[in-house]
C-alpha cells in the first residue's frame, strides 16, 4: 500500500499535480486535502508514504518569494505538526515558497518532536532545472531539452539559483549569452508572475516538475530503483560524509545540489560539480542570501523574536 497525500490540493498546482500523480504506477491511494482537511485534523492519514505540499499563497507582481513568508511560514508549520502526528516517517516534498525557508521550518518542527530524518525532507527546485534546459534549447536548438539535464545548485529564489551551464557537454556560451541565460533562469518565476498579472505564479510547469520529482522519489523509495538523480534543496546532514567540507567552508546547513535517491530518500549528495569562474561568482553571491533565508525559517520555530 503506497499512500501519497497532497496538501493544498485544491489549488493551482495541486489540481494538475494530482491528475499527473493519478497516473503513477506506484501510488495505490492518493489523498487530496485542502485547508480544513490538513493532516492535523484528518483521521485516515496513517501509513502515508509521501506528503507533497503546495499549500499556501502564490506571489503577485512586485512581490519576492520572501514576501510570502508571512503567510506561508505558519501554514507550513501547522502542516508539519500534522505530519508529525499522523505520519512522522513520511517523505516530505515541499513546493510552497519561499522554499529556502519553508524547508528549514519543516525540519525544525520535526526536530522538536524527535522525528527529523534529513534524508526524508526535500524542497522541490526541479522547476529551475526544467527551465534551464528549456532556455538553453531556445538559445541553441541543437541541445535536446529532454536529454540535457542542467545541474542547478544553491536555492530556489533569485540569486540563490545557480545554474551550472558549464557542465553542458560541448557548450560554448559567450559572456553575453551566459548573462542572459542565468538571468532568465534565476528570474523565470518572476516572468510568469508578471505575465499572469495577479492570477498567481507558475502552475502547470510546477505540476509537471512536482510530478517528475515525486515520481523519482517513489521509484527509489517504493520500487527500489537506483541511480535516480535530481537537483533538490535538502538539509546537508542527509549525507554527512559527502558534505562535511562544504558545510565547514560555507557554514550552510541547506543547499540545492544533485542528489541520488535510495530506499530511505537521500542516498548520496553528489559533490559540487566543477564550477567556472563565472559560476563561482554566482555561488559567492548566493551564499549570504541563503544564510539569511535559512536562519529566518529556522528562527520561526526556534526563536520567533529573531524574525
Ligand atoms: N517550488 C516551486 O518551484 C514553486 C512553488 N510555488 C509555490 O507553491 C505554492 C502554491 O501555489 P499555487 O498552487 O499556485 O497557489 P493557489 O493559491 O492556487 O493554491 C494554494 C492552495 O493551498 C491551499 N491552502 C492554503 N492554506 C492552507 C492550509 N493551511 N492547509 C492546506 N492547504 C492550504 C489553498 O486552499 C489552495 O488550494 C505557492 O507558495 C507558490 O509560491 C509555485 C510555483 C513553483
Ligand atoms: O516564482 C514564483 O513565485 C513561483 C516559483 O517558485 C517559480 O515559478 O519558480
Amino acid at each position: 500500500m503506497v499512500k501519497v497525500v497532497i496538501c493544498g490540493a485544491a489549488g493551482g498546482i495541486g489540481q494538475p499535480l494530482s491528475l499527473l500523480l493519478k497516473q503513477s504506477d506506484y501510488i495505490t491511494h492518493l489523498a487530496l486535502y485542502d485547508v480544513v482537511n490538513a493532516p492535523g485534523v484528518a483521521a485516515d492519514l496513517s501509513h502515508i508514504n509521501t506528503v507533497v505540499i503546495p499549500a499556501g499563497v502564490p506571489r503577485k507582481p512586485g512581490m519576492t518569494r520572501d514576501d510570502l513568508f508571512k503567510i506561508n511560514a505558519g501554514i507550513i508549520r501547522d502542516l508539519s505538526e500534522g505530519i508529525v502526528k499522523n505520519c512522522p516517517g513520511a517523505f516530505i516534498l515541499v513546493i510552497s515558497n519561499p522554499v529556502n525557508s519553508t524547508v528549514p521550518i519543516v525540519a525544525e518542527v520535526l526536530k522538536r518532536h524527535g522525528a527529523f530524518d534529513p534524508r526524508r525532507v526535500f524542497g522541490i527546485s526541479t522547476l529551475d532545472v526544467v527551465r534551464s534546459s528549456r532556455f538553453v534549447y531556445e538559445l541553441d536548438n541543437s541541445i535536446d531539452p529532454r536529454s540535457t539535464r542542467v545541474t542547478v545548485i544553491g536555492g530556489h529564489s533569485g540569486v540563490t539559483i545557480v545554474p551550472v551551464l558549464s557542465q553542458i557537454p560541448g557548450q560554448k556560451f559567450t559572456k553575453e549569452q551566459l548573462d542572459l541565460l542565468t538571468h532568465r533562469i534565476q528570474y523565470g518565476g518572476d516572468e510568469v508572475v508578471k505575465a499572469k498579472d495577479g492570477a498567481g505564479s507558475a502552475t502547470l510547469s510546477m505540476a509537471y516538475a512536482g510530478a517528475r520529482f515525486t515520481s523519482a522519489i517513489l521509484e527509489a523509495t517504493v520500487a527500489g530503483k537506483t541511480g535516480l538523480v535530481e537537483s533538490t534543496y535538502v538539509n546537508l546532514h542527509a549525507d554527512e560524509e559527502s558534505t562535511a567540507a562544504f558545510r565547514a567552508k560555507t557554514q550552510l546547513e541547506y543547499f540545492a545540489q544533485d542528489v541520488e535517491f535510495g530506499r530511505e530518500g537521500v542516498s548520496k549528495i553528489r559533490p559540487l560539480p566543477e564550477l567556472s569562474a563565472y559560476e563561482q561568482t554566482l555561488l559567492d553571491a548566493a551564499i549570504p542570501e541563503l544564510k539569511v533565508n535559512i536562519t529566518k525559517g529556522t528562527a520561526f520555530i526556534t526563536d520567533a523574536s529573531k524574525i
